[in-house]
């Protein structure tokens, strides 16, 4: 299995944004890029063909999840996730530390790991740093995270201190419990919350483990857009260089911009499937409700300056009447679309980087999206 690394091919002259490349034993892509989520080893209603077509080349899955169904000894019997789920791009799976904390209740954390319960059957559960790796590993995904907690928004400085210390400290079992060598494949996750620091002492922690990459954690947790750009602005240049920055749960337009502008290099979100199967869809004009009557007679597609397979082949009042009918076929149409536009707007984003302009383009986007309308 070879190593993680990052080419960083330039950065922008007009903002602090950095164009580059990450290679993995499944490809290598060019970053700012988004990563699609398939939670349960699938991008939910896309295949594994679509998303190729759309462009995507790395995407997310869930060691919690695919823990409890269809559970990691299958996959690993299946040749592990690229086999089991037929996809040849990279794929990235989150450590789960998140996930007990935002789906199950009888959360109790502990020095040795996490008590909870099922969040489907309800059965107690104990996940520590070494289980979430023997998982990850027989997953087999290119790229695992450190197994850490994501404390809520807001958290006292006393507390997140303390969850900062045990991260750290879970971080280095990671590294004992991950069945390569710890440069293939595995990142680290700094917390902090919104106090500087916190997120210095865990940059501090974490960079001296020497990881292939580092993602920012602890944000995307209901603080306002400006507290997470002001901790992006103290906490990347904390972060090597040479190495990739990910920015965990991130992906609303201004926001892949934003992060984008403050030298993260990768973000996903379940943002743009999850308000696919609504119905509601990103544009260039700004966010369209397909199911909204207005739209009933509306043969344009839903975005006129997008040409993804949706747009160039299917309507408003077409996609409104799958939608407004529950048709499966209206969600992937608007889920085709969204996740295009997110891939497609990162490579406005590397394209502007190259033309040292991504500021202008922050400008020129916010202002046809609609985010400066007061
Ligand atoms: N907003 C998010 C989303 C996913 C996360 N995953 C992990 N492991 N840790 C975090 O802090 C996250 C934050
Ligand atoms: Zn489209």
């Amino acid at each position: 299995m070879m190593a993680i690394t990052y080419e960083l091919i330039k950065t922008c002259k007009q903002t602090g944004a950095r164009l580059g490349r990450v290679h993995t034993p499944h490809g290598s892509f060019e970053t700012p890029m988004f990563m699609p989520v398939g939670t349960l080893a699938t991008v939910k209603t896309m295949s594994p063909e679509e998303l190729e077509r759309m462009g995507a080349q790395i995407i997310l899955s869930n060691t919690y999840h695919l823990w409890l169904r269809p559970g990691e000894d299958i996959v690993e019997e299946a040749g592990g996730l690229h086999s089991f789920m037929n996809w040849n791009g990279s794929i990235l799976t989150d450590s789960g530390g998140f996930q007990v904390f935002s789906l199950s209740d009888l959360r109790q954390i502990e020095e040795e790991g996490v008590h909870f319960r099922n969040h489907i059957s309800g059965e107690k559960l104990f996940l520590s740093p070494e289980k979430a790796m023997q998982i990850q590993n027989s997953l087999g995904a290119d790229i695992m995270m450190a197994f850490d907690e994501c404390p809520p928004y807001p958290a006292e400085h006393e507390y997140m201190k303390k969850s900062v210390e045990r991260t750290s400290r879970w971080a280095e079992r990671c590294l004992e419990g991950h069945k390569r060598p710890h440069d293939q494949g595995l990142f680290g996750i700094v917390q902090g919350g919104e106090y500087e620091d916190l997120r210095r002492q865990s940059a501090r922690d974490l960079t001296s483990m020497d990881f292939p990459g580092y993602a920012i954690g602890g944000l995307s947790v209901g603080e306002p857009k400006d507290v997470m750009n002001r901790v992006l602005d103290f906490t990347t240049p904390l972060l090597p260089t040479q190495k990739p920055r990910y920015l965990m749960g991130v992906g609303s337009p201004d926001s892949l911009i934003d992060g984008s502008i403050r030298g993260i290099d990768m973000f996903d979100c379940v943002l743009p499937t999850r308000i696919a199967r609504n119905g509601t869809c990103m544009t260039s004009n700004g966010r369209l409700v397909v199911r909204n009557a207005k739209f009933a007679r509306d043969f344009r597609p839903i975005d006129e300056n997008c040409d993804c397979h949706t747009c160039r082949n299917y309507s408003r009042a077409y996609i409104r009447h799958l939608v407004k009918a529950n048709e499966t076929f209206g969600f992937r149409l608007t889920t085709y679309h969204n996740l295009y536009f997110l891939l497609k707007l990162m490579g406005q984003v590397r394209e502007a980087i190259r033309e040292d302009r991504l500021g202008d383009f922050r400008e020129e986007f916010f202002e046809q999206y609609g985010f400066n309308k007061p």
